[in-house]
């Protein structure tokens, strides 16, 4: 059972120390009086190195929040996760995207019937990897389309994007979102039907937007001279019978206990595997599931997700932070900040706790960001020298995979001089050229961009989130905040012919009448 964190004495004890030291604190003088802050405050863990040491946080800051997780029960909570507990209370569900990573054995601890699971987890991913093997040797596929949404396009997208060294070439790889019908016709324009594989991925397989690309790539197959929909059409999905009955004969399935935004792990992975091998793909599952031994096993105090979790509670609840910018230094990690939006503020932008009451404090905040050095001509700016304070996460890749003099080096100076001018800031210029300094970042480093590490990174941040909503005593595992606009576009989408306003507030019935379809 997890203690809400601010009924614990660490969170008052936090609300004090912040008054007292944590507005006031100067990352500066905290340099200038100890040594060892670099190491006190970086951390190893699997594939990944981080360091902590630039962001408003002292010793005892560190153990004032690791208080507040002792309290709260986060191991508690943690280990239910891992034991497939039904942790994901409004819907009745375990919670177990880690089950897809492991390596053999289920978790001490694991309650009866989790065997079972990954028994089916491996038999799925053995037949996916094998299907991927296959059309990766059909040399007569050379596109992929995925057709997915949310959690069933981006971990994918973001993945294949950022692996692009470890895609064999051969293949292109398109992603079809939104029900924006220009982004399916787009992709269609450049494809022929006998050379085209489809993968219709949905959880639910009833996504509106899922379901409106499948049923038109479909039509624009058939009526482009396509034969065999067996054999250029797959589903992925939980509910095999629905794709079934779309028309759909080949299809990979997983479970409830995975989530949308946690499945890129599942079938769901599938254009990961048919980008970068079957091989590929089980390293990706290695280097998560390195992680989440960490995060299993490691004591709190050198736990990586736990102390960026924990991190992430002091921004926000103790000094008053809203957002947080994330600036991956590798292009190919151009679509990590739109996967991370979904990772962190579906899971924990929540108003209410597990027991339904509305929470007194602030929970998920915005996360944002564009690869550097992009960024830094853009909204640095605000960064350095806006009156709000956005904490910066830098995440720079040691070794490059390309042969180019001179990029490397100076793509990897720019990332270290930004978290540098952000702390140091400059007092001396005059005016509008003086920086405030003492802006907090947190400095991410990955040997090279490889299915191991980006695994273990993607892992690490999962697990950061549960950390932060298990404190937060949120259900991190619902989105009950999508619905409501499913079913009023439902509802608006014949008024756009008709032109029916009844019932519609004054503003949406306007609207309506200029948008209505001839
Ligand atoms: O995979 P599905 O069921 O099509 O859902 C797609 C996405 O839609 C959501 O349910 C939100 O509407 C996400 O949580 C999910 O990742």
């Amino acid at each position: 059972m997890t203690v809400r964190c601010d009924r614990t004495p660490a969170w008052q004890a936090l609300q004090q120390h912040a008054d007292k030291v944590g507005r006031g604190f100067d990352l500066r003088q905290a340099f200038a009086a100890d040594a060892g802050r670099f190491a006190s405050f970086s951390q190893e863990a699997p594939h990944v190195f981080a360091d902590l040491s630039k962001n408003l946080i002292d010793q005892r800051t560190q153990e004032l929040l690791l208080d507040l997780a002792q309290q709260c029960g986060l191991q508690a909570r943690r280990d239910a996760m891992f034991a497939g507990e039904h942790i994901n209370s409004t819907e009745d569900r375990a919670v177990m995207h880690t089950l897809l990573r492991a390596q053999g054995a289920v978790p001490p601890g694991s309650r009866s019937g989790v065997a079972g699971e990954l028994a089916k987890v491996h038999e799925t991913l053995d037949a996916m990897l094998e299907y991927a093997e296959t059309i990766r040797a059909d040399h007569t596929i050379t596109d992929v389309v995925n057709i997915g949404i949310g959690g069933s396009d981006l971990g994918p997208q973001m993945v294949v994007l950022a692996l692009a060294e470890f895609v064999a070439p051969g293949k292109r790889f398109h992603f079809v979102s939104n029900v924006d019908g220009h982004e399916l016709a787009g992709v269609l324009k450049g494809l022929a039907p006998e050379h085209t594989l489809f993968l219709v991925a949905s959880k639910t397989f009833t996504t509106a937007e899922t379901m409106a690309n499948a049923r038109s790539a479909r039509r624009w197959f058939e009526q482009s001279g396509g034969k065999d929909v067996a054999r250029h059409f797959a589903a992925l999905t939980t509910n095999v019978a629905a794709a079934r009955e779309f028309g759909i004969e080949t299809t990979f399935g997983f479970w409830d206990w995975v989530g949308g935004r946690y499945s890129l792990w599942s079938a769901i992975g599938l254009p990961i595997a048919l980008a970068i091998g079957s091989d590929g793909f089980r390293k990706l599952l290695a280097g998560a599931h390195a992680m989440d031994e960490h995060f299993r096993t490691a004591p709190l105090a050198k736990n990586l997700p736990v102390r960026l979790g924990l991190l992430d509670v002091w921004y926000r609840n103790f000094l008053g932070f809203t957002s947080r910018c994330i600036a991956p230094y590798h292009s190919a990690l151009r679509r990590l900040p739109a996967y991370l939006q979904q990772l962190e503020m579906e899971s924990n932008g929540k108003r209410v706790d597990l027991q339904g009451a509305a929470l007194p404090f602030g929970t998920s905040p915005v996360l944002w960001g564009e690869p550097g050095t992009n960024g830094q001509h853009a909204y640095f700016q605000m960064l350095h020298q806006g009156t709000d304070v956005v904490p910066l996460e830098f995440l720079a890749v040691r070794d490059a995979d390309h042969d180019l003099s001179g990029h490397h080096p100076a793509l990897l100076a720019n990332a270290l001089a930004q978290a540098q001018a952000l702390m140091q800031g400059r007092a001396d210029a005059g005016g509008h050229r003086d920086f405030p300094g003492n802006r907090p970042s947190t400095f991410f480093v990955l040997e090279r961009l490889t299915p191991e590490s980006l695994g273990a990174f993607i892992a690490m941040y999962e697990h950061r989130v549960f950390t932060s909503g298990a404190l937060w005593g949120l259900n991190s595992f619902d989105q009950w905040g999508v619905e409501l606009g499913k079913v009023l576009a439902k509802d608006l989408e014949p008024r756009l012919s008709s032109g029916d306003v009844t019932g519609l507030d004054a503003s949406t019935a306007g609207l309506l009448a200029r948008l209505k379809q001839g």
